[in-house]
């Protein structure tokens, strides 16, 4: 890990109207660092995420990145197509359905091949070629490139969305519940896979889950957030194995029960 942090996060809030959807948040990452920020429904982690990815805009705070060049950058001061640009190749973003991070009726190929080309890559054999590897990597057979990815299974979807995002080799990926609609027995598969990609690429990632299971597996740190605000805070395998606010106590002795 280098010295500096990637992305800083200093004091977001966002109010709908007189709800809060989340305040007061602040923490540091680091790059290769995975956060879980998790909680029960409604406490506010889409929100955190779409604040921090400038899906939404905060009622209040700063949140910066440490730009390729070493400079750090408040991304509300940045203007649309700088931050467009970000996301279309430094950040991934990886939503809970598929269908609202793939184009669903062009082929998987098209999918990956369309973030390269957002680089400035017009070579299309080796667009395909690319892509074809990239299929391989999240497990999807190289004769499946010119199938659209209705045709796909829901686990298939979602590793072809993850092969969508790491095609450019970004240095933070956004997950929204990444394998909140799937079966038990693929969702374990995909875990498996996203930590070794994750590791792999020495990628840093804020996932948000309401499955501490995921959170345990995935992350190295892990923000507990209830109605809003940040409740815990730490790394995983404390938080989870001895945990300290009563709220997070109760969340880990639920799931335990179950
Ligand atoms: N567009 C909106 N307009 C008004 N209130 C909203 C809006 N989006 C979220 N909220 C409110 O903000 C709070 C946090 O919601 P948020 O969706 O961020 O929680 P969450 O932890 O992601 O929940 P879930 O796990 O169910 O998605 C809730 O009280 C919610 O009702």
């Amino acid at each position: 890990m280098t010295a500096e942090p990637l992305f800083t996060v200093r004091s977001v809030s966002k109010f709908y109207g007189n709800r809060i959807g989340c305040e007061d948040i602040s923490f540091d990452l680091w790059p290769g660092e995975v956060l879980a920020v998790v909680g029960e429904s409604g406490s506010g982690k889409t929100t955190l995420l779409n604040c921090l990815s400038t899906r939404l805009l905060p009622t209040s705070g700063v949140v910066s990145y440490r730009m390729r060049d070493g400079a750090f950058r408040d991304l509300y001061r940045m203007s649309e197509a700088e931050r467009r640009f970000l996301m279309r190749t430094d950040w991934g973003f990886v939503h809970q359905n598929p269908a609202d991070g793939l184009r669903m009726t062009v082929s998987a190929g098209a999918n990956v091949g369309e973030r390269l080309m957002a680089l400035g890559d017009r070579h299309y054999g080796q667009i395909r070629a690319t892509a074809t590897d990239w299929l391989g990597r999240v497990e999807i057979a190289g004769d499946r490139v010119d199938d659209q990815p209705r045709a796909f299974s829901g686990g298939m979807r979602q590793r072809l969305q993850i092969a969508r995002n790491l095609v450019t080799g970004p240095r933070l990926m956004f997950m929204d519940e990444p394998t909140g609609g799937l079966d038990v027995s693929v969702q374990a598969r995909l875990l498996d896979l996203l930590r070794g990609l994750v590791q792999d690429m020495g990628l840093a990632a804020i996932v948000v889950t309401h499955d501490l299971a995921v959170a345990r597996l995935l992350s190295h740190r892990m923000i507990v957030m209830k109605e809003g605000r940040v409740v815990e805070t730490g790394l995983t395998d404390r938080v989870l194995d001895d945990p300290q606010a009563p709220y997070t106590q109760l969340l880990v002795s639920s799931i335990l029960q179950v």
